[in-house]
């Protein structure tokens, strides 16, 4: 089970939902930089479990043990190394599943791939626990890049049919989206912030989940980052943005709105502002041929319902092969996209400083 990326940083993830630890290794960071391990903890507060009745009831502190590459909080410049204890494990939940797989989870997947031995405990290595590493990461590349003047913040895009105002691609209010960030439900609007918190709330009621789009907004980028075909900036983005749980869909700036429209009505004109060359609209969300144009990157990332649900469904005994019933057990989110605006600009940070190693010698 390969679990790395990165060509200038290298990431990579280990463990399992109910195993003793799940940590990373980050190689390729630079040398000498302070990180401010306060704004870290904050920045892994957002996505930890079991912060308030929306989420998932397992309660983790998600806070990094650092075992190298960090000293007196700041990067040494060798591979950076860290774990995560594991301390609230209800694994007897997962007894019946080692028979009847979960609908639209990796239960059978992970059984045909890789043999009754695999530990699914808590979805096991495919758990969405593991998306806490991603984050310790990530929350240290998003430092990094403030230093070089880029900001990445990102918010609920959707819940279900519910929408929050939409973004100005072109000059994007990253305030107003960095001051949402602590939110529970990380939308602009108040009023539809409530009509989430229903909704969820009567999903929790009721056994069942939904999906959602989160949306996230770079600003800062040098133009000229990326390359054409097949290493592109939304190459690497969707790559890395596929590996975490419950992703159907990556799309950039008008995305799939864009193609039933007319060139005439999408195109991005081009334009000059003082001395710079920029465009009026923002469809291409920053990215033209793989790199970046100095727009704001715009990227909207589709995330499915929570698979365990706690209505009964139909699913097959494994040994018996026969159709049966499921009724699961487990402490589950009724969406997952609430949690995973902090993952998808963790990610987002880390492939953009990826990219900035081609281009930047500190950080090879
Ligand atoms: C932040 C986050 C939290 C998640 N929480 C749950 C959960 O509580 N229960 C669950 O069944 N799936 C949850 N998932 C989704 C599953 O991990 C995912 O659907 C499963 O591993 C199968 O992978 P796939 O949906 O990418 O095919 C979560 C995903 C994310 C990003
Ligand atoms: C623990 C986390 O979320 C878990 C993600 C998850 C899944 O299937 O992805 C299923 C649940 O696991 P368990 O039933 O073992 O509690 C969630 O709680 C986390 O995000 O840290």
């Amino acid at each position: 089970m390969a679990s790395n990326f990165g060509k200038t940083i290298e990431v990579s993830t280990f463990g399992a939902s109910h195993g003793y630890a799940i940590g990373g290794i980050v190689e390729g960071l630079p040398c000498g930089h302070t990180i401010d391990i306060d704004e870290l903890k904050a920045f892994l507060k957002r996505r930890a479990p079991g912060q308030n009745q929306l989420t998932t009831q397992r309660k983790e502190a998600d806070v990094p043990e650092f075992l190298a590459g960090i000293v007196d909080g700041m990067l040494s410049g060798s591979p950076l190394a860290f774990m995560i204890r594991n301390t609230s494990q209800h694994s007897s939940d997962y007894n019946n599943l080692r028979d009847i797989p979960r609908p639209s989870h990796a239960d059978f997947t992970a059984r045909m791939r890789y043999g009754d031995k695999v530990d699914m405990r808590g979805g096991g290595h495919f758990s969405a626990r593991l998306t806490a590493p991603l984050c310790v990461a990530g929350g240290i590349a998003l430092q990094l890049l403030r230093e070089k003047g880029i900001e990445i913040h990102g918010h609920l895009k959707q819940v279900g049919i519910i929408q929050d105002a939409p973004i100005d691609m072109v000059h994007p209010a990253m305030k107003a989206l960095a001051n949402i960030a602590a939110e529970p439900i990380a939308m602009v609007d108040p009023e539809k912030r409530t009509e989430v918190e229903n909704l969820v709330m009567k999903l929790k009621k009721d056994g069942d989940s939904t999906g959602g789009i989160v949306e996230v907004v770079a600003t800062g980028l040098p133009i000229g980052l990326g390359n054409p075909n097949f290493d592109g900036i939304e190459n690497r983005l969707a790559r890395v943005i596929f590996g975490v749980p419950a992703i159907k869909g990556v799309s950039f700036g008008g995305g799939f709105d864009m193609c039933a429209k007319l060139g005439s009505e999408v195109n991005d004109a081009f334009t000059m502002n003082d001395d710079k060359i920029t465009t009026t609209t923002n469809n291409s969300g920053g990215i033209q041929g793989g790199i970046t144009n100095g727009l704001p990157l715009v990227m909207q990332v589709g995330i499915k319902p929570t698979p365990s649900i706690y209505k009964e469904q139909h699913s097959v005994s494994l040994s018996q092969k026969e159709d049966t019933l499921l009724t699961i057990q487990g402490r589950h989110d009724p969406c997952v996209a609430l949690r995973a605006v902090p993952v998808i600009e963790a990610v987002t940070a880390l492939v953009i400083l990826d990219f900035l190693g081609d281009i930047d010698h500190e950080l090879r």
